[in-house]
């Protein structure tokens, strides 16, 4: 395999549940290329299909249609040529709750071709202190603290991470973090699903956004912030500071202004250019824009625009 060539490569994928009339397409074409050493994120809204695309990629579950490569290769049908170089953290890992967090680990251990120690792996995530301990009496975040000491135990190529700081303390979280940027410096692919938004910019050297089964949007944390407007908005008792067609005229802008009552709202790709504009007219009139606030645009804001279907793309722009 070419090393220019993506670690993993998924086309057209398609994922369906169910047979007969009680179908339901969880994933509807997806298309995405991985790059070997590099952190990529998969977010979307509960259900939008994350699970059901990474189960694929793992090998766990075959695709209804579409091709994925990982490696170059079919990861379900050449399971055993891919399986042994990749490391997954499921959601749910269900352990024998009856064996010690060390006993978990050796017996982990043992099906792995060349593992890292069973005590390098606990200390990497802070559980040396635990190993005598019963899994059924570790806490929830030292249970999935567990899993991603199995999931890095046989020195992955590939590391899949889903939700992996899910019921972690911010502490545990960021010691998580710092372990998955080590892994990154040793040259690791990660994926990683989460709905931390935080811990997708802090980690991510790309990612996608999927809604109901599609990915909605992809590329660099800066590229998907970058096609969000920020927003202005203040309260006028001008008139001709309210009116969204007087408005219209302001640079930068994307969609409509909206005025309701005598609060404005205005979406803008150029918050300084648009800030500008507004503020020298306001002088200009001899008008106060009171409580004024400007607030760039954030992940978290292309996010939500696109779980609650306002995607930024398509909002017409405004006529200048
Ligand atoms: N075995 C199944 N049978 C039928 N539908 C399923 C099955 N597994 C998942 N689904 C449905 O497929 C959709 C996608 O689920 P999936 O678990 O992939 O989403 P997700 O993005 O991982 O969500 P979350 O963020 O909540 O983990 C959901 O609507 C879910 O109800």
């Amino acid at each position: 395999m070419n090393s220019e060539e993506p670690v993993i490569s998924v086309q057209g994928l398609r994922r369906t549940y169910g047979t007969g009339q009680h179908t339901f397409e969880a994933v509807r074409g997806v298309d995405l290329s991985i790059r070997r050493g590099e952190l990529f994120a998969l977010l979307g809204t509960n259900g939008a299909g994350k699970t059901s695309l990474l189960e694929i990629v793992e090998g766990i579950a075959p695709a209804t249609g579409g091709t994925v490569r990982v490696f170059g290769k079919d990861p379900y049908r050449e399971r055993f040529e891919v399986r042994p170089r990749t490391g997954i953290m499921l959601q749910e890992a269900g352990f024998p709750a009856d064996l010690t967090t060390a006993e978990t680990a050796r017996m982990w251990h043992g099906t792995l071709g060349k593992p890292r120690p069973v005590e390098q792996c606990l200390a990497m995530v802070g559980l040396s202190h635990r190993s005598g301990v019963r899994v059924s009496s570790l806490s929830g975040g030292e249970r999935r603290r567990l899993d991603l000491a199995l999931a890095i135990m046989g020195r992955p190529e590939i590391l899949f991470l889903d939700e992996p700081t899910t019921g972690l303390d911010p502490q545990s979280r960021r010691s998580a973090w710092d372990l998955v940027r080590t892994l990154l410096g040793e040259g690791t692919t990660v994926v990683l699903t989460t709905h931390y938004l935080q811990e997708a910019e802090e980690l991510a050297d790309r990612l996608a956004i999927m809604n109901e089964g599609q990915v909605v949007r992809t590329g660099t944390v800066a590229d998907v912030v970058a096609a969000e407007p920020a927003r202005v908005r203040y309260r006028t008792t001008d008139p001709e500071l309210s009116d969204p067609v007087a408005l219209s005229a302001l640079p930068a802008l994307t969609g409509r202004p909206r005025s309701e009552a005598t609060t404005v709202d205005l979406e803008t790709t150029d918050l300084q250019a648009t800030l500008t504009a507004l503020l020298l007219r306001a002088r200009e009139r001899g008008s106060a824009l009171e409580n004024l606030e400007a607030s760039p645009a954030s992940l978290e804001r292309a996010f939500l625009a696109i779980a609650e279907g306002r995607d930024a793309e398509s909002v017409p722009a405004a006529a200048a």
